[in-house]
């Protein structure tokens, strides 16, 4: 079940032909996998180089200071700094006491979202500019790098199902409510990970339409096998590649044509007694809220017919929320 790796090159600047081959290429991964990995995707080595680099200067600064910008309470407003909630998680000393005390937070991890500057709803929340200079700028900047890719994914999504325009994806997606999340695992022993009752991040599937995901080197990443429920699989980061996702309201929409994958980190491989810190820097895709969500054309047929009822990507933002706070 490797995960297919597909040249996105050929879709921003081949022939027709190369194009429908590269936009046929992801549809086959996603049908099969959920994940793709695109090489020659749009956004610039350097830029990626330097979000991690701003992301490690974010995370390296004091409690106290990231605090500045602290995530609201709830689940409703997803901008600024959550904290790994102890203090004790980013020394390297480790009593029985502490891994206990580390078990009870849900995943060791830490985050800084941002997201679209036109976002009204979820205004961002930012450090003072003198906290970080230059932080903010940048991200603002990497959104746009990150916000471009996904539509061109949504373009050639459109061009595999043989819509009736290239645009009608992305057009679902003009306001381009999307969100980027730098996340920072710290370093932990190996042990609190490795009985395998926690994770870095505990196994889910992403929310939204589409999710990219930028990773360095170190892995732990793993998706589920799509043919063997509860069995997970490894998956190596590749330099200079994007791994791409499907997300719960894509798999809806397309009529489950295309699969939400459950995926996790875990402890990368090695034999290290400590697991050393990871960044990665996923962002997340959705559609406008008031999209009707509905099979795609080419995603049904009287054979194969419509799994689920129509409801707009609000409603099923509220009917998500609903559920997980029942
Ligand atoms: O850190 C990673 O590689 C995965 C992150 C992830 O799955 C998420 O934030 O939804
Ligand atoms: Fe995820």
């Amino acid at each position: 079940m490797a995960i297919p790796i597909v040249d996105f090159g050929k879709f921003l600047n081949g022939s027709k032909a190369e194009r429908q081959e590269a936009a046929f290429e992801i549809d086959a991964a996603f049908r099969n996998v959920g994940f793709v990995f695109l090489k020659n995707h749009s956004v610039a080595r350097e830029k990626l180089i330097d979000c991690f680099k701003w992301s490690k200067r974010f995370f390296d600064l004091e409690e106290e200071v990231k605090m500045l910008a602290p995530h609201p309470p709830g689940g409703s407003h997803h901008r600024g700094y959550s904290g790994v909630g102890l203090e004790k998680v980013t020394q390297n000393v480790f009593s029985e006491e502490d891994l206990e005390a580390l078990r009870q937070i849900p995943d060791v991890k830490e985050s800084f979202e941002s997201g679209n500057v036109d976002d009204e709803q979820q205004p961002n929340i930012w450090l003072p500019e003198d906290k970080l200079p230059g932080f903010r700028p940048f991200m603002e900047s990497f959104f746009t790098d990150c916000r471009d890719l996904i539509h061109y994914i949504l373009r050639s999504l459109a061009l595999a199902l043989d819509l009736e325009s290239e645009n009608q994806l992305s057009d679902t997606h003009a306001q381009s409510l999307f969100q980027l999340r730098l996340l920072h695992y710290p370093a932990v022993p190996v042990k609190f990970l490795a009985d395998g009752k926690k994770s870095r991040i505990s196994a889910h599937s992403d929310f939204g339409t589409l999710t990219l995901l930028f990773q360095d080197a170190i892995g732990g990443l793993e998706i589920e096998d799509p043919k063997q429920p509860g069995v997970f699989r490894k998956v190596e980061p590749i330099e200079d590649a994007v791994l791409v996702n499907i997300g719960d309201l894509m798999e809806r929409w397309s009529n489950s044509r295309w699969r939400s994958t459950v995926h996790r980190v875990v402890a990368p491989p090695g034999e290290n007694e400590m697991c050393p810190p990871r960044y990665s820097i996923p962002f997340f895709a959705t559609a406008d809220p008031d999209t009707m969500i509905e099979a795609l054309p080419g995603c049904w047929s009287e054979t194969n017919p419509k799994r689920f009822d129509s409801v707009t990507a609000w409603g099923y933002v509220q009917m998500r929320m609903a559920a997980l706070y029942e």
